[in-house]
Formats: C-alpha cells, sequence, structure tokens
C-alpha cells in the first residue's frame, strides 16, 4: 500500500481516497479551506459554565434561557437608548420564554393594526438582536442555529436589511407577509431560541446534575438537546452511573437520597422502576422514625400515608445500603474504609455504639433486620428486593438513555481551553504532594489516579452483569472513598447523621486540597501535572458550596481556583447566601457571574423580574482571544492540514 507523506503527518492513501468521496473537485476543497481559516481568525465562542445543578431544572432552565445575563447584556448593548428599562425587561423576558411570554403580551392590543404594528417593531427588533448576536460566527454557522423553516426568510432580512435604501421597502415587505400569512409568532419563537442559542457556544456542566433537587431527568433531556455540551461527572453522577452499572450498593444509596429528599418520584414514575417489593419489605419491618422522615419541600404537602410510607422506605433502604458496603469494605483493604464497619461496633443490647474509642447512644435505630451474630448478612427479602430493584434499573430505558449520554458526554476531568475542569479535588497530602493510593499492586497519584479511576468506571459501566468486581466496586469508592477526587473528605458520615446526637462524629474531614487550594504554588503545581500552564490555566471546581454569606470567595490562589457551586440546590441556599454562580469565558476574557436568587417562572414571565445577577471579572485576556488559540483552533487546524494533503495527493 503507497503511503503519503507530508510533514510528520503520515497518511493513508485509503483515508484520502475515502475523504475524496466528499470533497470531490479542487473547488470544494480550496472552499473547505478557506472557510476554515476564516472561522480560526474569528473571537473565540462563550463558554459557559455550571455546576451543582442537582435537580433544579426550573433555575438551571433560566440560566441557560438567559445565558447567564448575557442575553440581556446583547439588548442593553442595542436599545438602551431606545426602549426604557421596564421595555427591555420585557424584551428579556420574551427572548428567554417566548411561547409563554408571547400571549400576554399580545393580550395588551385592543386592535388588529396596533398587534400588527407591534409586530413589525418586535421582528425587527429580534433581527437586529440575532445580528448582533451572530456577529462573531460565520454564516454557515449562523445558518445551523436558525429555525429550519425559516432559515431563507430570516437570512433575507438580516442581509438585506442594511445594504441600501431601496431594500427597505423589500424589507417591510417581507414582515408584512409572515404577519399576514400568521407565521409571525412562530417566527419570533424561532428568534428568540436562535439568540439564545448564540450567546452561549459551549457549555460545560462541572458534575452533580442528579439527587437532592425534583427534575434531573428534565435537565438531562435539556443537554441531549443542546447545541455543544461536555460534562465532568459528580460524585452524585457517578452514584447513579454506578447504580446503573451493577453496583447494588450505589443503587440503594440512589434511592435513599431520593427518599430523604421526597423524590422517588423520579424512581417510580420518571424511570419506570417498581418500588411495591421495597414497600412491602419496608411496611413488615419499620414504623415511623423522626430521624428518616423525608425533608418536605415546602410547596409540597403530603398526606400521613405517603409520609408514612416514605418515611418506612427511607429506612428499609439505608439499612439494606450499611448492609452492602460491608463485604465492600472487607475484600477491598486498600479502600482503607474498616473504620467504617459500623454495624459491626453497635453493641445491639445496650442500643450503643463505639467509634474511635468513645461510646455513644444510638438514637431512632431501625436494626429489626439486623442479625447482630452477622450483622451485614442480608436477609433473603432483602436480597431478593435489592436484585429486583437492580433488574428495573437495568432496564429502564429512559434510565440507559440519560447514562449513555452521560458517559459519551463525561469524564472525570477535562483540559479545556488551558484550563483544569473537575467536580471535587485533586486528593493532596499535607505538604500539598500528591496523595498515593494503591490499587491492588500498584500504586498511582495525581493526574494518573484521576485516569485509573476513570478507566475502572469505563469498565464497570461496560459489563453490567458484573456486580461484585474491583471496577464496580471502585464507582462506590468515587462517591465515598477519602482519595476519590469527587468526594474530597475522609469519610461520609452517613449512618451517624442518622443515629447519634453528637455532632461531632458527623463532621466529614475535608482533603487537604480545600484549604491548599487558596494557594496559588499549589494550584499552578497541579496545572502543570496536568500538563496545562501553570500561569495562564485556571482549576474550576464544583462540590463545595461556597458561603458567600460567610465572606468567602469562590475566586482563590490569585485567580488560578475558581469554585462555581454557589448553590443551585435549595436545600443549600441558606447556608451560601446565593443560588448558584456560573462562570463566563469569552473572548475578552472571564467573568463570574453570583445569581442572587432565582425567582419563580411566574414571577419573571408576569413582572419580567429576571436574576440579579453580579459580574465579576476574574480575568481579562490583552488581547481578544480568537479560535485559533483555542482546543477548537487546534482541531480545525489539523482538519486544514489534511485537507492541503487531499488537496496535494488528489488534484494537483
Ligand atoms: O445534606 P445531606 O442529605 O445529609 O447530605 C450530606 C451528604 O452529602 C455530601 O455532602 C455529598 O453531597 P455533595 O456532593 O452535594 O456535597 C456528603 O459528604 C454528606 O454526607
Ligand atoms: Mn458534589
Amino acid at each position: 500500500m503507497v503511503s503519503f507523506e507530508r510533514g510528520y503527518i503520515v497518511l493513508n492513501t485509503k483515508y484520502l481516497d475515502l475523504l475524496a468521496q466528499k470533497y470531490d473537485c479542487e473547488e470544494k476543497v480550496v472552499t473547505e479551506i478557506i472557510n476554515l481559516e476564516a472561522i480560526l481568525n474569528l473571537p473565540k465562542g462563550t463558554e459557559h459554565f455550571v455546576s451543582d445543578l442537582h435537580g433544579e431544572y426550573q433555575a438551571f432552565q433560566h440560566v441557560l434561557r438567559n445565558g447567564s445575563g448575557n442575553v440581556k447584556e446583547k439588548i442593553k448593548d442595542l436599545f438602551k437608548n431606545v426602549l426604557s428599562e421596564k421595555e427591555i425587561d420585557e424584551f428579556a423576558t420574551l427572548v428567554y420564554y417566548p411561547e409563554e411570554k408571547l400571549p400576554l403580551m399580545k393580550a395588551n392590543f385592543r386592535n388588529k393594526e396596533e398587534l400588527y404594528q407591534w409586530y413589525t417593531e418586535i421582528i425587527d427588533r429580534m433581527i437586529n438582536l440575532v445580528s448582533y448576536a451572530s456577529s462573531k460566527y460565520t454564516r454557515s454557522k449562523l445558518r445551523k442555529a436558525l429555525p429550519d423553516q425559516f432559515v431563507y426568510i430570516i437570512e433575507e432580512l438580516l442581509y438585506k436589511k442594511n445594504e441600501l435604501a431601496n431594500k427597505e421597502h423589500y424589507y417591510t415587505k417581507i414582515i408584512q407577509q409572515i404577519i399576514s400569512l400568521k407565521q409571525a409568532d412562530k417566527l419570533i419563537i424561532g428568534l428568540a431560541y436562535t439568540t439564545q442559542r448564540l450567546v452561549v457556544d459551549h457549555l460545560h456542566v462541572v458534575g452533580d446534575i442528579y439527587d437532592r433537587g425534583p427534575e434531573p431527568d428534565k435537565i438531562m433531556e435539556t443537554l441531549i438537546n443542546y447545541h455543544s455540551v461536555d460534562i465532568q461527572w459528580g460524585n452524585h453522577d457517578v452514584l447513579w452511573l454506578g447504580a446503573f452499572a451493577g453496583s447494588k450498593v450505589c443503587l440503594a444509596n440512589i434511592i435513599r437520597i431520593c427518599a430523604r429528599y421526597d423524590n422517588l418520584d423520579i424512581i417510580e414514575n420518571v424511570y419506570g422502576i417498581n418500588l411495591r417489593p421495597l414497600l412491602n419489605l419496608a411496611d413488615k419491618y419499620y414504623d415511623d422514625n423522626p430521624a428518616f422522615r423525608p425533608k418536605v419541600q415546602s410547596e409540597k404537602k403530603l398526606s400521613h400515608q405517603e409520609l408514612s410510607q416514605i418515611t418506612k422506605i427511607h429506612q428499609a433502604i439505608a439499612m439494606i445500603q450499611f448492609k452492602l458496603e460491608a463485604p465492600i469494605i472487607k475484600r477491598r483493604p486498600y479502600f482503607n474504609m474498616s473504620e467504617r464497619l459500623l454495624l459491626e461496633k453497635i453493641d445491639y443490647d445496650k442500643n450503643e455504639i463505639t467509634i474511635d474509642g468513645e461510646t455513644y447512644a444510638l438514637e431512632n435505630s431501625c436494626f429489626a433486620t439486623v442479625n447482630p451474630l452477622q450483622p451485614d448478612q442480608l436477609l433473603e427479602e432483602e436480597e431478593q428486593v435489592i436484585e429486583g430493584l437492580l433488574f428495573s434499573v437495568q432496564h429502564s430505558e429512559k434510565l440507559a438513555r440519560h447514562m449513555n449520554f452521560l458517559m459519551k458526554k463525561g469524564s472525570l476531568y477535562l483540559k479545556y481551553n488551558g484550563n483544569l475542569l473537575i467536580h471535587g479535588c485533586i486528593p493532596l497530602d499535607e505538604e500539598g504532594n500528591m496523595e498515593k493510593m494503591a490499587i491492588e499492586d500498584k500504586t498511582y497519584s495525581g493526574r494518573n489516579l484521576l485516569d485509573v479511576f476513570e478507566r475502572y468506571l469505563r469498565h464497570a459501566f461496560a459489563h453490567p452483569q458484573e456486580t461484585d468486581d474491583l471496577a464496580t466496586d471502585m464507582i462506590w469508592y468515587l462517591w465515598t472513598g477519602e482519595y476519590s477526587s469527587l468526594f474530597g473528605k475522609r469519610a461520609m458520615t452517613t449512618f451517624e447523621r442518622y443515629f447519634i446526637k453528637d455532632k461531632k462524629t458527623h463532621k466529614e474531614k475535608k482533603n487537604p486540597y480545600y484549604y491548599l487550594r487558596e494557594n496559588e504554588e499549589v494550584c499552578q503545581k497541579i496545572l502543570a501535572e496536568f500538563n496545562l500552564n501553570p500561569d495562564h490555566g485556571h482549576i474550576i471546581n464544583g462540590h463545595t458550596p461556597v458561603k458567600e454569606i460567610e465572606g468567602e470567595n469562590p475566586v482563590k490562589a490569585n485567580g488560578r481556583m475558581i469554585v462555581i457551586d454557589g448553590g443551585f440546590s435549595k436545600a443549600y441556599q441558606s447556608t451560601t447566601g446565593i443560588a448558584g454562580y456560573t462562570l463566563l469565558y469569552n473572548s475578552y476574557g472571564m467573568q463570574l457571574v453570583a445569581h442572587k436568587h432565582f425567582n419563580s417562572k411566574k414571577d419573571i414571565l408576569l413582572n419580567g423580574m429576571d436574576v440579579l445577577s453580579v459580574k465579576r471579572l476574574v480575568d481579562k485576556e490583552l488581547e481578544r482571544k480568537k479560535v485559533i488559540e483555542t482546543n477548537v483552533g487546534r482541531e480545525l487546524l489539523q482538519e486544514i492540514s489534511i485537507l492541503k494533503d487531499l488537496r496535494e495527493y488528489r488534484y494537483s
């Protein structure tokens, strides 16, 4: 076979022949090269970072639809001298929620003439906005963002608008036609979504889509339909992946957390998993128990019976979880978790437990299914329940779709445009060295440790029928192990939080990373470990709520470290004092956005009350950054080089 060599790229001619089917004449190759070269010189697209969504779909939708304030900023740039603040708010709301806002706005008009006049203005305004928001994209990219049915018309409007004065008549005529053909609403809706899409080029979700909040599945659907996204798994996301990959202990955890937050609907109705056998077991062995009543969200009212059912299920699944932990801890000594064999430390007669030499009374205990001689042994009924649940979970089509997407777009960490994105931490010792972990007969640390974690996770996911192998156990380790880059604490004190009053036993000691990350040198060392430029890169973390209320700064280590978990999760907003951070990285630099509080969608629609976002500049580019300097740019350069090879090989 002949090989064609150019520079250091050796390309198989077969590959070029195949490519020639797509580029079947020289003009096509040349056009594509020119197109790609042009893209390289455009300003870099806007990246949008969010994290710790925790099932809060409505709040996430709002942030996504307003591009963390980007949409309104563009509207202000264009119209601040012609529209009042109220009109700007109204127009912005129309762009965020066009289907809902349109009827509300249209209701204000007394007759057809007024309405037509308004349509004409709004469509013109929308066209201006799309034109402005697309100024840093090629026409071809803009075309892809336009609503299919209106591509031709919108392009006519966009490109004819400012050409010549005599085109003005033509422009107005098109708009009038659209209105009289009753297409105005559809067009406005399409243009609104185009704007939303244009203000953010790429979305990063830095972990924890699942748990605590009510609608993680809807977040997943949104992400599946989003134009460009990647995900860095959070500890809660791997818990769901673990359950799907065959880990029964991960499965018990997800059900326990859903019960705790009154979200069993997600399991039962959304993912179609039958909880009846678990409920029967729960009914047989458990009663009311204050420690296991769900943390009810204020707007929901549970009947006495519902409350009682959830409380029982919560206990049943928590006890199954504690029992399932023990054999893993025993068969994986290098997980270093023997201190978590708590069921063995209980004196069942005295209802006491001894931890670290100190004895505590147990309260709210519910050990009816525990055999004190073999505390980790599941009852046959418990075994059947968990087996049945695992079968249902692994056969839920919707869950399969969501988990496959999480695998496809997700990873444990990501290097992107010079930054390191990771949900939790890089496990460090107190001196700031990468913590070492021995797994079987090998030792790993830093980037290698994370890579090996990810390999195990992917292996387990590819072998869902294996439930007790190292790869599957390792996913649980990622949820709760000392050196997990997603957990970052010595141990998870779930048992103590349910059964022991003394709060000192509830404390979860954080990895030294969490105070060392304030230090610039430590962050630089981590960036270097990942082959990133320590003077320009940033580490972007989620996972630990930033307590702005106590004066904590999300930007640390002289700007090298940015923590964007401000707490979308309602359960945490009282401790953080805000409702989430997001980060924007455009061609001018990085901006952190603090979302003061999320109004309900209804409030936004009726009163135009928007999220109060305060922007803080994190990093300013000295010169406007271009696509050529980005990850995408590097890929385009490779494509250009291949196309040049094709041209030389085939057409010269
Ligand atoms: O508030 P809850 O439901 O008790 O959850 C607390 C548990 O959640 C964790 O904080 C993990 O969840 P996060 O990743 O959201 O922090 C554990 O460390 C802790 O034990
Ligand atoms: Mn987390």
